[in-house]
């Protein structure tokens, strides 16, 4: 039995990859917080919905994917529920798997995990951590529920919160991005819906290259830059508007994000 606990977004966008990947709505337990969204996920998934502590009694791997906010007051009502050796992962960004061994007690082995919302079409990237109770067997367990539903990468947990400011908050940065193009399709007299197909085809296209090439990013943007033509011209722009250095100051920023979050 897998338990999801704090079934939001990330939890049920995990959960549904989970029943894409053949888990039985029998095999998942979800908790809430409002009973209409335990009625919600009910009807769209025929999976139940428990408290908190049966949950923690009767699974056997645990997902916490509440908001970092919410973390220590669901630990510390789950702790005395919690078996020895039962499987905790925790999917919140920043906080760090002894901040979670520190309230459930000794010898829990939990697994940090920082997946994205692209788990929603099976293209998510998951990076995962052992904390110090977590064995090989653990982390297989995790990367076997993760795979289906796209990448996972085993990461030292030191570098978890510039993962989740990488490829957790990624998603964003490149939703941002199209919405910024498309605000530069309509200043230049393009139907929206238009120019939103241009750039969700161009981003996709770009990724597949991306992915599927081998190539590197700089290799494939020097093949579009010709010599005295038009990429080179908004190249040009970009640089002179400091675009690189916003992004490092943001990512960055994101990552310090992160490391703050455990401490609410
Ligand atoms: N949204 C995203 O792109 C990503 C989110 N995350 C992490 O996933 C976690 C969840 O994020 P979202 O799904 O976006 O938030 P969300 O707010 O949609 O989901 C959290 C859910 O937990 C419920 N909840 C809070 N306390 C609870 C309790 N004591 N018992 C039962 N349910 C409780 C809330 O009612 C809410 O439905 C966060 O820790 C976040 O850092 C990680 C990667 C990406
Ligand atoms: O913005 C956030 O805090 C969460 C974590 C990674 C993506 N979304």
């Amino acid at each position: 039995m897998i338990a999801i606990l704090g079934a939001g977004k990330m939890g049920e966008a995990l959960m549904s990859g989970l029943l894409r990947a053949g888990v039985g709505p029998d095999e998942i337990v979800v908790t809430v917080r409002r009973r209409e969204r335990g009625e919600e996920l009910t009807r769209r998934h025929g999976v139940r919905v428990v408290s908190n502590p049966e949950a923690a009694k009767t699974a056997d791997t645990l997902i916490l994917a509440v908001k970092p906010q919410d973390m220590a007051s669901l630990l510390d009502e789950i702790s005395p529920y919690v078996p020895a050796g039962r499987l905790v992962i925790s999917a919140a960004a920043g906080i760090t798997t002894s901040f979670v061994e520190a309230r459930l007690g000794d010898g829990v082995p939990v697994v940090r995990v920082m997946s994205n919302t692209p788990v929603l079409v099976d293209e998510a990237m998951s990076v995962i951590s052992a904390g110090s109770h977590a064995t090989e067997e653990h982390l297989r367990l995790t990367e076997e529920l993760l795979s289906p539903v796209g990448k996972v990468l085993r990461i030292p947990e030191a570098q978890q919160d510039a993962a989740t400011a990488l490829s957790g908050s990624g998603p964003a940065y490149f939703f941002y991005l199209v919405e910024a193009m498309v605000d530069a399709g309509i200043l230049l007299g393009m139907p929206r819906a238009a120019a939103l197909d241009m750039v969700t085809q161009s981003i996709v296209g770009a990724a597949i290259m991306l992915r599927d090439s081998g190539e590197h990013p700089v290799t494939l943007r020097e093949a579009v830059t010709s010599p005295g033509g038009t990429t080179i011209a908004a190249i040009a722009e970009l640089e002179r508007h400091s675009v690189r250095a916003a992004f490092l100051a943001a990512i960055e920023a994101a990552r310090d994000r992160s490391r703050e979050l455990a401490s609410g």
